[in-house]
């Protein structure tokens, strides 16, 4: 028998950004400190959809621009049908004066090239053209300034975050998420303020990220993965306060019990609050990047020094001369490293 597969639109078009996203080679040390070091096996491509991996579609090595980014981050959007996705990617302006693009995405187009709110979005199942003939893929890279405070430098930096939206028909499929996650650095998933259902579907998304992360739980499926994945929980529509069905307090709340040190809520709608997710997602990817790299330097010392000791079946890290970094407690060097600090919200830190 043969197998065959049918991809809707929307699945081709997020294939397609991956595999551009994977054609496409960084120069960004940071960028790729945390991603697999094993090349992925690439999805089976969809039988309707024409892949171009022109050069076109690659990044060209020197972009004209005024202040060259110090790097690149890579973040899935990711939430139910309908919570406000493509908007909150439209509300932001792309770099209209790079050229080529990375991605699928057309900066001819209206819609994402004047950063503002559609007046009437398409779901993304259906395949939008821009007037130069090529289809959305979702996807769109947008420019960050971060203060010295969260680059760890002492200067301001410039990132460029490529933002991939993931089609809200896959949130449940663990193959297609795992694949996914393996690509980016972070993710923004959204619900919406006026639905409980999609904050339901985001708090089970944010989870299934967080235990696909989890350091302390090493399986055959995530042993690869200990590596710090930040997640943003983003309450979208909060200006639909006449039919809100989720506070922002159960935002925050949900947040908190999950682990996920960021909560905001937003209006794609009049724009309050967009820019903050992408700063806050910026922010956080550099944050794990450095502990990353702190536990694992920590890591090696332990080992030349033999500071292990044993823990069950697996040996723990364990501070030299100290109690915080102890071995067995629920927690772990990394997690500590990384997750020890505030709830963001709307109106600052909690
Ligand atoms: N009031 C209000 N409506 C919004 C806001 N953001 C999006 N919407 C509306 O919500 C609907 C869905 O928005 P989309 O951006 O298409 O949602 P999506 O998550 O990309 O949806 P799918 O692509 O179908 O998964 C559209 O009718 C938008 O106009 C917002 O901040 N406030």
């Amino acid at each position: 028998m043969v197998a065959s597969f049918v991809w809707t639109a929307e699945e081709a078009k997020y294939l397609k950004a991956v595999l551009r996203w994977q054609d496409a080679p960084s120069s960004d040390d940071d960028a790729t400190a945390t991603r697999p070091r094993e090349p992925r096996r690439r999805p089976p491509p969809p039988p309707q959809a024409t892949i171009q991996l022109s050069s076109q579609n690659r990044r060209q090595p020197q972009e004209k621009e005024d202040h060259p980014p110090s790097g690149e981050l890579r973040v899935l959007v990711l939430g139910a049908k309908g919570a406000g996705k493509s908007s909150l990617l439209s509300r932001v302006r792309p770099l209209s004066h790079l050229s080529p693009p990375i991605c699928s995405l057309s900066y001819t187009d209206l819609k994402f090239s004047q950063g503002t709110f559609p007046p009437a979005t398409q779901p993304t199942t259906a395949t939008t053209t821009s007037p130069s003939g090529e289809s959305h893929s979702g996807s769109c890279r947008h420019p960050i300034f971060l203060l010295p405070s969260t680059t760890g430098d002492s200067k301001k930096k410039k990132y460029i975050i490529h933002a991939l939206e993931f089609p809200s028909n896959q949130s449940s499929s663990n193959p297609l998420l795992e694949q996914a996650l393996a690509i980016t650095e972070a993710a923004v998933v959204v619900y919406d303020t006026a639905s409980a259902d999609s904050f339901r579907l985001a708090k089970g998304v944010v989870e299934f990220i967080l235990e696909h992360f989890n350091p302390l739980t090493p399986s055959p499926n995530n042993s690869a993965n200990r590596r710090v994945y930040p997640v943003v929980l983003v309450g979208n529509k909060f200006d639909n306060d006449k039919e809100r069905e989720v506070s922002e307090d159960e935002g925050r709340e949900a947040a908190g019990k999950m682990g996920v040190r960021c909560m905001m809520e937003v209006s794609a709608r009049t724009g309050e609050g967009v820019q903050g997710v992408f700063e806050t997602i910026g922010a956080e990817v550099l944050a794990a990047k450095r502990a990353t790299t702190t536990a694992r330097e920590v890591g090696r010392e332990m080992v030349q020094g033999g500071g292990y000791e044993k823990a069950g079946n697996r040996p723990q890290l364990v501070r030299q001369g100290g109690s915080a970094g102890g071995s067995n407690k629920k927690g772990g060097l990394l997690r500590r490293m990384f997750w020890g600090r505030k709830l963001h919200t709307r109106q600052g830190v909690a």
